[in-house]
């Protein structure tokens, strides 16, 4: 089957925010002559000077990107996707194929059968990486959802192919449940850690409790998400339809662990660990390579200054509470890397590094168990993730936003900083995994 032909076939962008642009920048550089792209009409002039030179062809609006273009990406705020296909749907042209960028998929399958003309092929996307970084070699989930043309198919991934990543090939509904865990409930704990420092007043990197290693992780990634935009987010949390029984299952676990904690209910609190632990790392650790964090990459990205010697333990309640989830739900996350993020890699790593070193292990269990500290810290993320829970469950964007930005406005002096340290370290921490994992 032929490849389209470079110089005529179209590819058409809607919405020309950070993944748009990206995608646009990736197509022109892969020799596709025709990329046309739009974003709001308000905001047409201004695209179009930034884009001067750079091959990019600027249209007014999603009709006359829609009119003219054979593959059409709409990568827009998933909150809005389904008024933009409405407006924009009926206007692709016979026999197209359309993708979204969403990071989830019902809403968008939804609007994409409810507003597009029979006739339209399509064939969606989620790349699992964000504006900043290369696609090449990172995940890109291919959703052939309604495509019966064999040759339209092979056009979709003649353009995707360009982006150089690797192509995960799923159902829609097999997304949004990976997406669920690796996402969804991911950022919720990382959310949930942001929200409760700063309800405390306090920053982690003058904390002895968030020294070394495994608490760099913590802080940069949670940092690393506080600089990003709050619809993506929200947006995946909201609208996923599979996150709901595991953010209600993540809330539980770390409530009935945080409540044997306080009780001190030292049998039934090292029993439960220990339950969980051989359901998710002892069963499966052999057949799945783990990925092996490596404690002098992670001791270099601190934020502060405080010596390792003063470390304090830490009861790791976030992380005991992601395996007793991942147990309730007879989740393997080990299957769940074919989707993985940088967070979620990084997520996984940290809960295995803490689960497969017997010492570390047992001095968080000693810290939730004994040490009052340890409880009034733990009760700030408890209530933060109850809080977040709570804001996801009920569907308020409004909410999410407003808690985000709270959040995000006391790191801020630090977000950038973050950022940057957080992107080395997923680049020296992949670099460094990456073979023993994939
Ligand atoms: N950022 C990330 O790391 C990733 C994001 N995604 C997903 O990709 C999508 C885009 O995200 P991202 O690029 O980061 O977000 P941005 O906010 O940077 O981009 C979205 C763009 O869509 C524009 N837009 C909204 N309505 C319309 C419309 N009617 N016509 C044309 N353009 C419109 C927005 O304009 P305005 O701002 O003026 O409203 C904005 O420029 C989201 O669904 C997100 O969940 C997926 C993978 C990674
Ligand atoms: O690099 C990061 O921090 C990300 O996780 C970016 C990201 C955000 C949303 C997605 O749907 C996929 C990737």
């Amino acid at each position: 089957m032929a490849d389209p032909d470079k110089a005529t076939f179209e590819i058409g962008i809607i919405g020309a925010g950070e993944m748009g642009l990206l995608y646009a920048h990736q197509f022109r550089a892969a020799g596709w002559q025709r990329v046309n792209v739009c974003d709001l009409p308000s905001r047409f002039e201004e695209l179009r000077s930034k884009l001067t030179g750079t091959g990019i062809n600027v249209l007014e609006d999603g009709y006359a990107v829609s009119r003219r273009s054979d593959y059409i990406i709409y990568s827009v705020e998933a909150a809005n996707l389904d008024k933009v296909v409405q407006e924009y749907g009926r206007a692709t042209k016979v026999g197209a194929i359309v993708a979204g960028q969403t990071s989830v998929k019902a809403p968008e399958i939804t609007a994409f059968e409810k507003w597009l003309p029979q006739d339209v092929h399509v064939v969606t996307v989620h790349s699992l990486h964000g504006p900043n970084i290369n696609p090449k070699g990172q995940p890109l989930v291919v959703i052939r959802h309604r495509c019966p043309d064999d040759a339209k198919y092979q056009h979709a991934l003649a353009v995707l192919g360009t982006l150089q990543s690797n192509m995960v090939y799923l159902t829609a509904t097999e997304h949004d449940r990976i997406t669920a865990d690796t996402q969804a409930v991911t950022h919720l704990a990382f959310i949930s850690m942001g929200t409760a420092w700063m309800t405390q007043k306090q920053y982690p990197w003058e904390n002895e409790t968030y020294t070394g290693g495994l608490e760099n992780v913590k802080v940069n990634m949670a940092l690393r998400i506080y600089g990003n935009k709050w619809h993506v987010y929200a947006g995946l949390a909201i609208l996923n339809p599979h996150a709901r029984r595991q953010i209600k299952q993540y809330v539980q676990s770390v409530s009935e662990l945080y409540k044997l904690m306080i009780a001190n209910e030292r049998e039934a609190f090292r029993h439960r660990i220990h339950k969980a632990k051989a359901f998710v790392f002892d069963g499966t650790i052999q057949a799945r390579k783990p990925i092996l964090l490596n404690d002098q990459v992670m001791d270099k990205f601190s934020l502060g200054n405080i010596p390792r010697e003063l470390r304090k333990p830490n009861s790791h309640l976030s992380l005991l509470a992601m395996v007793d989830c991942w147990y309730h739900m007879g989740i393997n996350p080990f299957d769940h890397l074919i989707c993985q993020t940088p967070p979620f890699r990084l997520w996984l790593g940290i809960v295995e590094y803490c689960f497969r070193n017997t010492e570390i292990l047992e001095e968080s269990i000693e810290a939730a168990l004994s040490d009052k500290e340890t409880h009034i810290e733990d009760l700030s993320f408890y209530s933060a993730t109850m809080g977040w829970a709570q804001c996801i469950l009920l569907g308020t964007f409004d909410g999410y936003e407003k808690r985000f930005n709270a959040t995000a406005e006391f790191f801020a002096p630090r977000l950038n900083e973050a950022k940057r340290n957080s992107t080395e370290m997923i680049r020296m921490i992949t670099q460094k995994t990456q073979t023993s994992q994939d």
